[in-house]
């Protein structure tokens, strides 16, 4: 089970994620109480050790600031979170192909319509067909915020979503903590999990027992498909 650590705001937490076993870090430049500018994060990548994968989350469509982010933070991958946009996709690829993985991710929104489903289920479709995404990200709205909400979404209504997504790598966040990853890894059989809130002390600021917890039980979930 692949697991990304989102909203770091130090090497602290960063470096006790990646030492706790993560797969990917993540560093947020949309709007919220976890925002980091470039030149904050590259301090943190600079002198991070081990080689975890580096994530910007962008709430932005432009593409020459995501670009110039890239470049100045020293990130290996782009989880876009403002939308979707063929062409933003297509020109990052062309800029940094094949060194840059890019996470698009999409919404569901926690008090949509049943049939919003099918309409993620065709984006699902749609970007697989692109052939220049890496992996698919499903996170919650709630109202307007479309990340750290700390809210989950119906885990039995998007089984059928991660089951047909085929060959291209689906994470699951929203809302995921120590106390629930096990049963969304069972439910949804993600190829991965992102978490931000649920391994906090406060915005901003990574609880280590929280990490630890949500690392050793998302692994032991994703071993154990019985359990
Ligand atoms: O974390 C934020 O504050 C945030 C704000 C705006 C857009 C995206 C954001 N986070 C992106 C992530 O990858 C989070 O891990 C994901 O949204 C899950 O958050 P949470 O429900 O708090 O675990």
């Amino acid at each position: 089970m692949w697991v990304k650590i989102c909203g770091n705001t130090s090497l602290k937490d960063a470096q006790a994620a990646v030492d706790l076993g993560a797969d990917a870090i993540g560093f947020v430049f949309a709007p919220s109480s976890r925002q980091m500018t470039p030149e904050a994060v590259r301090v943190i990548t600079e002198r991070l050790t081990g080689k975890p994968e580096c994530f910007g989350v962008f709430q932005t469509m432009n593409f020459a600031e995501i670009r110039d982010a890239v470049r100045t933070a020293g990130l290996t991958g782009v989880q876009l979170h403002g939308g979707v946009s063929i062409d933003l996709i297509a020109a990052l690829r062309k800029e940094f192909s094949p060194s840059l993985s890019i996470t698009q991710t999409l919404h569901w929104d926690i008090n949509g319509s049943p049939e919003a489903a099918n309409q993620l289920s065709r984006l699902v479709h749609d970007l697989r067909e692109t052939g220049q995404v890496n992996r698919i990200l499903i996170d919650s709205k709630v109202g307007k915020a479309l990340g750290g909400t700390g809210r989950t979404f119906d885990w039995n209504a998007a089984q059928q979503l991660f089951r047909d997504a085929g060959e291209i790598e689906m994470i699951a966040a929203g809302g995921l903590n120590p106390e629930n990853v096990g049963e969304a890894v069972q439910r949804l059989r993600p190829f991965g999990v992102d978490v931000s809130s649920g391994v906090e002390s406060e915005p901003g600021r990574k609880d280590p027992e929280r990490l630890r917890l949500f690392i050793e039980r998302a692994r032991a979930a994703g071993e154990n498909p019985a359990s």
